[in-house]
């Protein structure tokens, strides 16, 4: 099937620059996404965009040469509940991906086990209303607990706003849950702002709660953005990725988002993006937390042990 773009989609960067900084041995981008191709990979019909396809191929190059050995690829709301694309890029990468998926409910072990043996560590569940239609926090437990004994995660994506009337439900969520974006906080108030401050006691109180300390380019108000050359990208948002490196070292993640959905304002060089890591890790023993450790652990247990 042909898909026409969403008007104004911004493709990802055609040619990124190598970064500055190099990344330790063993790094992993642990949130990016792959898109179709739709005409192998059919968007999903209730999906709220239409993105230009980026395939597996395309994700594999560009860590590659960025200087990442292996990927989480994270199931995004253009492919709602078909996870097709995704487990054909995790049985592809040979052993080098991981994934997060979306599933219904009424998922049976089969497919479940299907999805583990591809590759696929844990399910995500999407508060963000521009993205999807609401689902009934009932059923989304109901899978929580369906997907607790293989060991697997729940990653969580909502608008810090929404924290307060999500509290109770993460908080009673069965596994360990991972935060895309730090929650997504509005980076015009300060890191010590009554906003942020409930998503470090989320933190603080709940040690089976992780963060992603990623996409900056969609969270930054003053950029500067991460184009020509520039190696101080999106200083506002510096301050809350640092703190949260600072204060859960253990529990923290970093990913590119690649191919960047739903950017309006820019797309930003995944090179310089890579170099960013740099203002908020900027020792090489937190960077191999934030890179390796961190995300061997969740994601490839078996292979952290060894290290
Ligand atoms: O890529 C991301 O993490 C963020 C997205 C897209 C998304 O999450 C999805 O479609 O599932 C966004 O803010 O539009």
């Amino acid at each position: 099937m042909k898909f026409e773009t969403t008007p104004g989609w911004l493709p990802f960067h055609p040619t990124p620059s190598k970064p500055q900084l190099i990344l330790p041995k063993g790094a992993v981008d642990a949130h990016c996404h792959v898109f179709g191709p739709g005409d192998k990979f059919p968007y999903a019909p209730e999906r709220k965009y239409t993105p230009c396809d980026a395939p597996k191929e395309k994700l594999f190059e560009l860590r590659d040469w960025l200087g990442f050995e292996r990927n989480v690829i994270v199931q995004a709301t253009c492919h709602g509940t078909d996870n097709r694309a995704l487990v054909d890029a995790l049985i592809s990468s040979q052993g080098k991906a991981r994934g997060v998926a979306t599933v219904k409910h009424d998922i049976d072990e089969t497919e479940l086990f299907a999805l583990h043996h591809a590759g696929v560590r844990g399910v995500r569940f999407n508060f963000v209303k521009r993205l999807v239609d609401f689902t009934p926090k009932e059923t989304l437990m109901k899978i929580a607990h369906k997907i607790a004994p293989l060991g697997w995660h729940i990653v969580v994506y909502f608008e810090s706003v929404d924290l307060p009337e999500l509290w109770d439900f993460f908080t009673h969520l069965p596994t360990i849950v991972v935060v895309d974006h730090m929650g997504r906080p509005d980076v015009s108030k300060t890191v010590d702002s009554q906003e942020f401050a409930l998503f470090m006691k989320l933190m603080q109180q709940h040690t089976n709660i992780w963060s992603k300390v990623s996409c900056p380019e969609r969270l930054s108000k003053t950029g500067p953005k991460a184009l020509y050359g520039e190696q101080f990208a999106y200083t506002d948002v510096v301050p809350f990725a640092q703190r949260l490196i600072q204060d859960f070292p253990d529990r923290v993640l970093f990913g590119t988002d690649w191919p960047h959905p739903n950017l309006k304002d820019h797309m930003p060089d995944d090179g310089l993006l890579v170099d960013y890591i740099a203002q908020i890790a900027p020792t090489e023993q937190s960077r191999q937390r934030l890179l390796v450790h961190n995300p061997m652990r969740l994601y490839w247990p078996e292979e952290h042990k060894k290290i």
